[in-house]
């Protein structure tokens, strides 16, 4: 919203603010945006129903928030492009653990310090594990009926229970490992390719790590057959459908009043319609295959296949009964094993190899570890019993997770009622929690003097931080009962796919370019992620 405010400033007062220009802009202000804003903030105002009484407002100002609020947009206007960054400035100015804000019309806390962290995700945890509405989620996923979306409930819990006991449990990944193995094969020939052609052959290394993770995440949920008919390239385009429309900072979120309004409504919900329409009909198809599939098997006698080599769909099918699912819930499910499986790791592979490419010296420790400390000589490719030993590889993963977790914020949390949390500071109920991971990765009194130098030796020293949740200092998964269910799955791909980069090929920047052109300059949306893409070309060891 600001950067708008600017482009818009910028180009009516190009040189030093001429009379003219200032006075039309006085004048839109006056006649066409403030009965807008009267407008808005008629619908903008809180009520009891919405977000608890005006009790919480002055619950919320007993700690210091950001100065300049404004009477319809709160501190909205505070978010630049990036908001991880600006609520980092913010916290580190007016409230270092624990920040409230009104973001439009809804109360925010905003958690920046480990203490803070650990009081909303472990201490309070059953408090603050809900998540806020959100008309895109609504629609998109069912009634939100997914494991990302989902309130606090019965309903999560149950999800919650089978994606992590029979998607995502460590046994079901291990049984995934030929298939990771496989689709890693399958990039490596193509980059065998593209090296042969010598320097012309620039990889886009984004497309390639995303087709790599979507691929992937289709096989696991759809079975071997996810390339007939084209299909994982159908959902690489709705999961990039979704991620535009469920990320940022959306209007709709803030000003909950102004969305219920009929024509509002509409316009916004118009394109999630269209893109649920597209998930239903490619998922309805796979549903019946899988059906029929089973019944042919049934006929046939064939020995029931044992859960942990099928599908997640299959899976999904088989315990329908007995977790009481609907078809629609199922639908959800799969939509956001997509969404949270693609769109996190190959942004994380990404963002590693541009750091690597920035640090040879790091890029050659690594390498020196997969080559020649555990790979026997004449090996094709790394497997993941090779991976066990390679310290080096994990402190690499783990820093780049620190610098570039690639949901900086996490997925908002939502508390059920009024909490007291640090210093006897009270969380009134419905308020929206973010936990700032971005900035907590970066405290100087946690990460010492470069807190923004990427040296994965410092988790050589402290190997004891681990990815699990544990420290909250560093929690790249989240902790508690919304932490990331995938982190099995999202380890072993990591790792896999980073070691054999490095292993078969060494890395060159396209011609002309030096390792301080690497821009690492990020985009924020439902993930971060590069604004430009990376392109290296890849040589043959
Ligand atoms: C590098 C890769 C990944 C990272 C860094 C990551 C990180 C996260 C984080 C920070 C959250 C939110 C925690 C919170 O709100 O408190 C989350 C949620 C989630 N992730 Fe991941 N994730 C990754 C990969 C995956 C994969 C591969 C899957 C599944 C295939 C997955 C499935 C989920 C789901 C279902 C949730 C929602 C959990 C809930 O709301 O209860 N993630 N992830």
């Amino acid at each position: 919203m600001t950067a708008m405010a600017h482009a818009v400033l910028h180009k009516l007062l190009p040189h030093g603010g001429e009379e003219a220009a200032l006075l039309f802009v006085l004048l839109v202000v006056f006649l066409v945006l403030l009965p807008l804003i009267l407008l808005i903030r008629l619908f903008s105002t809180t009520s009891k129903k919405d977000y608890g009484e005006k009790d919480d407002e002055r619950l919320l100002r007993r700690l210091p928030s950001p100065p300049n609020r404004l009477p319809v947009l709160g501190h909205m206007h505070l978010m630049g492009p990036l908001p991880h960054v600006s609520l980092a400035a913010l916290a580190a100015k007016h409230g270092p653990d624990l920040m409230p804000l009104r973001l439009g019309s809804v109360p925010t806390v905003v958690a920046s310090s480990p203490r803070a962290a650990e009081a909303i995700l472990r201490t309070h945890d059953h408090v603050f594990a809900s998540r806020p509405s959100s008309m895109v989620a609504d629609i998109i996923l069912y009634g939100a009926s997914d494991s990302c979306y989902a309130p606090y409930g019965a309903h999560f819990r149950k999800v919650r229970k089978l994606v992590t006991l029979h998607l995502l449990s460590s046994k079901k990944v291990l049984a995934y490992r030929p298939d990771r193995e496989e689709e890693v094969a399958l990039v490596m020939e193509k980059l065998v390719i593209s090296a042969a052609a010598g320097a012309a052959a620039v990889v886009d290394m984004r497309e390639m790590l995303q087709s790599f993770t979507n691929d992937l995440i289709c096989r696991a949920v759809s079975g071997k057959f996810f390339r007939e008919e084209g299909r994982n390239k159908m959902f690489r385009e709705l999961i990039g459908a979704n991620a535009t429309l469920l990320g940022g900072f959306n209007l709709e979120d803030y000003f909950p009043k102004l969305a219920r309004l009929k024509l509002v409504r509409k316009i916004i919900c118009a394109k999630a319609m269209k893109i649920n329409k597209r998930w239903d009909q490619l998922l309805n198809k796979l549903i019946h295959d899988h059906v029929t599939r089973l019944q042919q098997q049934q006929a046939s006698d064939t020995d029931a296949q044992q859960e942990e080599d099928s599908s997640f769909i299959e899976v999904l099918l088989s315990l329908q009964e007995e977790y009481g699912l609907t078809t629609d819930h199922i639908k959800a499910i799969v939509i956001s094993m997509f969404e949270a499986g693609t769109e996190t790791s190959y942004l994380v592979l990404e963002v590693a190899m541009a750091e690597l490419m920035r640090h040879p010296r790091v890029m050659a420790k690594l390498q020196d570890e997969v080559r020649r400390s555990v790979v026997p000589k004449g090996q094709e490719m790394v497997t993941e019993d090779d991976l066990t030993n390679m310290r080096y590889l994990k402190a690499v993963i783990k820093e780049t997770l620190r610098l570039h977790p690639p949901g900086p914020l996490f997925i908002p949390h939502l508390s059920l009622h009024d909490c007291e949390v640090v210093d006897g500071y009270t969380i009134p109920a419905g308020t929206r929690v973010i936990v700032n991971a971005w900035a907590i990765g970066r405290l100087e009194e946690v990460w010492g003097e470069n807190p923004e130098e990427f040296l994965p030796e410092r988790f050589l020293d402290a190997s004891h931080v681990d990815l699990k949740g544990n420290d909250f200092c560093y929690f790249p998964f989240g902790s508690g009962r919304r932490m990331c269910p995938g982190i099995h799955a999202a380890a072993a791909t990591l790792g896999i796919m980073l070691a054999n980069l490095v292993y078969r090929f060494d890395w060159e920047l396209p011609t002309g370019m030096k390792e301080e052109d690497v821009d690492m300059t990020e985009v924020f949306g439902l993930t971060v992620h590069l604004k430009e893409k990376l392109f290296l070309v890849p040589k043959l060891v």
